[in-house]
């Protein structure tokens, strides 16, 4: 079959290709790596993958051949836990952060989530689309060719489905993929502090609404937001219902987060700075996919989530920018994997892995993304580096040349071009 696009003379291919289902152990170390390699894309997706000497039954009259001149290509980078749609920024409270403010007391002096709850309802819908479409162009920039969004700062059905309708919005107009979160339990509303638990019923009766506008629900399972007990209720429920399940667990006390996800066999849990090793060993008993989010770690100036432990003990990790107005305004997913590497001390291969098919798993579109492989969408990103240890070293800035969406030029010279 002749291929409509061959990009030919890849210095280093990361294919990702391995065992079926999340990588784990040394899984994620062991990656594959072919030299002088090309790849082959037909109507988006991966035709053939090869070494050398490119077949002659590939190349047709019409297809186009693009040289990576000895670069390295990856995969399309998978942002699996992002809040991208929001209304307004938090910079008025780095003067607290910085001098020791917690989080959470931020969150209950009503600022934290409630001021962009607050933002988000006042925002129209044309202008969170805006502001969501100047960020997603930034994170294809850096190499995301998908990612999962959610709601979250909405807690009344009508903003959460505002949120939810951008999102949708976007998926089709945009050359990102997303996938949508129904975060309706992110925080409670300040006129329900006092009776949580009908704030949870309420969030229990959002959630067939939503069910045509999200895939996965999730719950911040946190001291001082929503309780294990409340978790619970909610993402039984969700389940029921035929969502798949997240977890904000155990960001910053173990209460129980990871333990929950296990019980739950939820398909992440997110954040575990604080997880227990017993909560970890039943998330990698149980399948649980921890998806870490180092840059929260630094900016909330706190302590990494223990990764190498996590990898020990056979959970299958991804990260993930958390991409949020509060703990983690960034949309830089490389700065992300700096840190997977400087902050969590990952390898660079295991770096790869958990932006690649590991996060792909984290939102259960491994089937379709996350390695190159003959079948698979062909996102790729070919990254001005000689090799993947470069992207981890020379930190802080945009290493990517080019970036394919299903076999579509759309970021050249680090800007977008679709
Ligand atoms: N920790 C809870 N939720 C987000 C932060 C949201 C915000 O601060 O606006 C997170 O994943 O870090
Ligand atoms: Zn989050």
């Amino acid at each position: 079959m002749r291929a409509d696009l061959i990009i030919k003379n890849i210095g280093n291919l990361v294919t990702m290709r391995g065992s079926n289902g999340p990588r784990v152990k040394e899984e994620m170390n062991n990656i594959e790596i072919l030299k002088n390699a090309y790849v082959a894309v037909k109507d988006g997706k991966i035709l053939d993958v090869g070494q050398g000497y490119i077949v002659d039954e590939l190349i047709g009259e019409n297809t186009q051949i693009h040289d990576a001149k000895g670069l390295t290509v990856t995969p399309g980078l998978v942002d699996p836990h992002t809040h991208l749609v929001h209304g307004g920024s938090r910079e008025n409270e780095f003067a607290l952060k910085i001098s020791g403010v917690p989080y959470i007391e931020i969150l209950k002096r009503g600022g934290g989530i409630l001021s962009t709850v607050k933002s988000t309802k006042e925002a129209s819908f044309d202008e969170l689309y805006n502001k969501a479409k100047k960020s997603l162009d930034i994170m294809l920039e850096y190499g995301v060719t998908t990612l999962e969004a959610k709601s979250g700062y909405g807690l009344e059905l009508d903003i959460e489905v505002k949120q939810l309708e951008v999102a949708k919005k976007l998926n089709e107009t945009h050359p990102v993929d997303i996938v949508s979160t129904f975060l309706g339990a992110h925080a409670i509303p300040t006129e329900y502090k006092e009776n949580p638990d009908e704030f949870v019923n309420l969030v229990i009766e959002m959630l067939p609404k939503v069910k045509d506008l999200a895939e996965f629900v999730d719950v911040f399972c946190e001291e001082g937001v929503f309780s294990v007990d409340q978790t619970r209720r909610i993402l039984q429920r969700a389940k029921e219902l035929g969502y798949k399940l997240k977890l904000h667990a155990d960001e910053i006390v173990p209460i129980g987060g990871a333990e929950l996800s296990a019980e739950l066999k939820a398909t992440s849990a997110d954040h575990l700075m604080a997880a227990s090793e017993e909560g970890m060993k039943l998330m990698a008993q149980n399948k649980v996919i921890a998806n870490i989010l180092p840059g929260t770690s630094f900016n909330l100036m706190k302590n990494y989530a223990n990764a190498r432990k996590m990898i020990e003990l056979g959970v299958a990790v991804s990260l993930s920018t958390d991409y949020n107005p509060g703990s983690c305004p960034t949309e830089n997913i490389q700065l992300i994997m700096q840190l997977g590497s400087l902050g969590l001390k990952m390898t660079p291969s295991e770096v790869l892995t958990a932006v690649t098919i590991n996060a792909a798993y984290a939102i259960d579109k491994a089937h379709e993304i996350g390695s190159i492989e003959v079948g698979k969408k062909a996102d790729l990103v070919v990254f001005d580096s000689p090799n993947i240890e470069y992207i981890m070293y020379h930190f802080g800035i945009n290493h990517v040349h080019k970036v394919y969406k299903e076999g579509k030029l759309v970021v050249e010279d680090r800007r977008v071009v679709y």
